[in-house]
């Protein structure tokens, strides 16, 4: 298996994982930006750093190869030209136009960093205050002339699940639904074109970030060699899964997705906050989103005849697992353990989302003390690591992590 990007499995030993350790963009948030920089409060950043560390230290004592993104995007902007035309997007996307003279003296500050410090302050955010001889445009004096950024931070940079997905030997390049994340993707993009270990390997990017239509990592599951199961959520959009069945179906191992509706909300913003796969036959799920019945919307998306793509509605998300994944039984544990309180505020603090590290072996939170002990119950191996901190940014360990390469099932 010599593949830079091989996941076809959400539950294969894990072998290399992309990280973000979040930094100084986390000491930008203020109480008046928090709603839009979609964070719920304010995380302590030295705590927060060591429950990061604890994080990877947790992976990296299991033989788990850690990556960093600020170290492969720095590494894929060593020549100036790319760097260069790097810059003028990122500007471009911050709402920054090549004729506004900020857009030249924007660039020339951040082109004077060595590079990896000018990585460090992309992610960070540009105060108004760090640069030097900028005549006030018509908005600097007439719409918000208190607002302190020219760029902003990016906080959730470390929520490195969503900004890009790898499905078999592939990666999609998201496009984000928020203005608040939707430059984190031009991250991975770069080191996919530039980067020496990445750009000749021609790795399929199945769907990219300019495509009209949201999808976000969070929401995409990979289940087995054949079988995706994406959210249609807030962060994912029924266009943009019908894309990805396109691009997939016929140019992959994959031929089916299992489309699951979710409520649009912050606290079940992909599926990946409410379901999980932890083993050949066990997930986590919240119990909320499924009726008293047990049943949600599932829309199964197939390769028909001429190219077509056929959609089979179900309910029974156990059934329906069963159906397509080819098991005879399947273990749903809920998270909370099924007392509503409990479910609620474990929900809340990402106790669905449980990363795999092996079949049966995930890394959890330590405050989801009643879905963990669950999960132990259910015979699962449990890593616990701390979460005071990290979990204000409304995520957990799925979240955190991009796995690159797992190995086969
Ligand atoms: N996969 C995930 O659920 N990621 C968590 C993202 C949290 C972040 N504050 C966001 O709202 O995008």
């Amino acid at each position: 298996m010599a593949d830079f990007i091989h996941v076809y499995s959400e539950i294969g030993k894990l072998k290399t994982v992309l990280l973000h350790r979040p930094e100084k963009e986390l000491e930008n948030l203020s109480p008046d930006i928090l709603n839009r920089m979609l964070i719920d409060d304010i995380p302590y950043l030295k705590i927060a750093q060591e429950e990061h560390d604890y994080f990877a230290d947790t992976l990296k004592k299991r033989g788990i190869h850690v990556v960093y993104l600020e170290d492969l995007l720095a590494a894929s902007l060593i020549n100036k030209e790319v760097r260069i035309k790097f810059l003028d997007r990122l500007l471009e996307e911050s709402g920054i136009k090549n004729n506004d003279p900020l857009h030249q003296l924007l660039m020339d500050y951040l082109l004077d960093l060595p590079v990896k410090q000018m990585v460090s302050q992309i992610i960070a955010g540009v105060k108004k205050a760090e640069i030097k001889n900028v005549r006030p445009s018509l908005a600097d004096l007439a719409e918000d002339p208190s607002y302190p950024f020219y760029l902003d931070p990016m906080p959730n940079v470390y929520f490195m699940r969503d900004q890009q997905a790898a499905i078999g030997n592939g990666m999609t390049i998201n496009r984000m639904t928020f203005r608040a994340r939707r430059r984190e993707s031009l991250f991975m993009e770069s080191v996919l074109q530039n980067h020496p270990d990445f750009k000749d390997k021609q790795i399929p990017v199945w769907r990219d970030r300019y495509t009209h239509g949201r999808l976000e990592g969070g929401d995409e599951l990979v289940l087995n060699k054949h079988v995706l199961a994406i959210g249609i959520s807030q962060r994912t959009s029924a266009a943009a899964i019908t894309d990805l069945a396109h691009s997939l179906f016929g140019h992959s191992s994959y031929d089916t997705i299992l489309a699951i509706k979710i409520p649009h909300n912050h606290a079940m913003m992909h599926l990946d906050t409410v379901f999980t796969m932890i083993n050949y036959d066990q997930f986590t799920v919240h119990p909320f989103i499924l009726d008293k019945a047990g049943e949600i919307e599932i829309y199964v998306l197939q390769l028909g005849k001429n190219g077509n793509i056929t959609i089979t509605p179900r309910h029974n998300l156990v059934k329906t697992l069963k159906e397509y994944l080819n098991l005879s039984e399947i273990d749903l544990i809920p998270t909370g353990g099924g007392d509503s309180i409990a479910a609620s505020r474990e929900q809340w603090n990402d106790g669905s989302n449980t990363l795999a590290i092996a079949p049966g072996e995930v890394v959890t939170y330590d405050r989801n003390y009643v879905s963990n002990d669950l999960l132990r119950k259910h015979g699962i191996l449990v890593h616990e690591i701390r979460s005071s901190e990290l979990s204000r940014g409304r995520g957990g360990p799925r979240c955190m992590s991009c796995p690159l390469v797992r190995e086969d099932l």
